[in-house]
C-alpha cells in the first residue's frame, strides 16, 4: 500500500506545535511505567504529571490538557481516582485517552475498564489481545500484559469497539492501526525490539494524548501521528542500539532530535479502508 506524503507533514505540524505549547498532561499510570512515560513526554516536548491522589483531582486535573489512564497495576482506590479524573475532563471538554492494559486479566479489571469506557474516551489504545477482549467484552485465555495476536487481525474489532464506544480506538502492533469505526489507517513505522522494553505500549499511549492535547479536533490524525513519530524515534534509535537498553536510551533521544526531513521522509502512514 502507497505511503502517504501528507501524513508526515500533518504529523510534523503536530509534533512543532506541542513543542511550542508544551500541553500539560495527566498521567493516572501503572508503577512500571511512570519513568518512561514522562520521559517520553518531556522529550516529544510535552509536561508530564503523574497525579493520581483522589483529592487532587478536582484542584488539579482542570489544568490538565489532557489526561492519559492506564490500568496496569490497577487497586480499588486507583479506579476511583481514575473515574473521578475522567467524568472531570470529559465534563470539561478535556480529551482523555485510555491503555486497557491486560484487560482480561481479571473480571475486576474488565469491569473497570468497560466502566471507564463509559466514561468516554478520546482515543483507546491497547495491544491486539487487549482489544480483542475489550471488543468482545468477555473473558479470554490471555492474562497478561503482551499480546498474542496480531495487530491486522484485530481491525474489525478495533472498528466495533470505535463504533460502540465513539472512542478512536489505536491497536498497537508491527503495523499500528487505528481507527474511528470508519476509517481505518495503519502506521508502519518502528522496530519489533521496541516489545522488549516493559511500558513502550504505555509511553506511547501517553504521546498520543499530548498530540490529542494541541489537536483535539481531530482525534484520528493525532493518533496516527503520535504512533508514527514514536515508531520513528524507535527506528532511528535501533541504528545506535545494541539491545533494549540501549533502545530504551536511544528512543528517548531520538524522539528528542526528529527534525523536519526525517519525518517528512520516514512518517509511513496508509489507508486501510
Ligand atoms: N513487531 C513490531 N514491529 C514494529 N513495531 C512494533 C512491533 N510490535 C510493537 N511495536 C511498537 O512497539 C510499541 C509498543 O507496542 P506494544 O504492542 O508492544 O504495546 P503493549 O503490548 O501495550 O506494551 P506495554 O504493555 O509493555 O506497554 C508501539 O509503538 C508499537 O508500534
Ligand atoms: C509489566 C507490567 N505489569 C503491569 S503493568 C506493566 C507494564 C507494561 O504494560
Ligand atoms: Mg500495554
Amino acid at each position: 500500500m502507497e505511503r502517504e506524503t501528507g501524513r508526515g507533514q500533518k504529523a510534523w505540524k503536530l509534533l512543532t506545535e506541542l513543542r511550542e505549547r508544551s500541553p500539560l498532561i495527566q498521567c493516572i499510570t501503572n508503577f512500571v511505567s511512570m519513568d518512561l512515560m514522562a520521559n517520553t513526554l518531556l522529550a516529544a516536548g510535552a509536561s508530564p504529571a503523574m497525579l493520581h491522589s483522589l483529592q487532587e483531582i478536582p484542584d488539579f486535573t482542570p489544568h490538565a490538557h489532557a489526561l492519559c489512564i492506564n490500568v496496569g497495576t490497577l487497586s480499588p482506590d486507583w479506579l476511583s481516582s481514575m473515574k473521578s479524573a475522567a467524568s472531570l475532563a470529559t465534563q470539561l471538554g478535556k480529551p482523555w485517552v485510555l491503555d486497557p492494559v491486560a484487560v482480561s486479566a481479571s473480571d475486576f479489571r474488565m469491569k473497570a475498564c468497560l466502566e471507564l469506557i463509559e466514561l468516554k474516551p478520546t482515543v483507546i489504545r491497547g495491544n491486539a489481545s487487549e482489544i480483542l477482549a475489550l471488543s468482545n467484552a468477555s473473558m479470554g485465555p490471555d492474562k497478561g500484559v503482551d499480546s498474542s495476536h496480531r495487530s491486522v487481525d484485530a481491525v474489525e474489532a478495533a472498528k466495533s469497539l470505535a463504533q460502540a464506544s465513539s472512542a478512536i480506538v489505536a491497536v498497537s502492533g508491527a503495523v499500528d492501526i487505528i481507527t474511528d469505526g470508519q476509517q481505518v489507517v495503519g502506521v508502519n513505522n518502528g522496530v519489533a525490539m521496541l516489545q522488549q522494553i516493559t511500558a513502550t505500549g504505555c509511553a506511547v499511549t501517553a504521546l498520543i494524548a499530548a498530540f490529542v492535547a494541541v489537536d483535539s479536533l481531530h482525534a484520528f490524525e493525532a493518533t496516527a501521528s503520535a504512533l508514527s513519530i514514536f515508531g520513528l524515534a524507535g527506528e532511528i534509535g535501533m541504528d545506535m542500539a545494541r539491545g533494549p537498553a540501549s533502545l530504551r536510551m536511544h528512543l528517548i533521544d531520538s524522539l528528542y532530535g526528529l527534525d523536519q526531513a526525517t519525518v517528512f521522509s520516514r512518517v509511513n502512514i496508509t489507508n486501510m479502508s
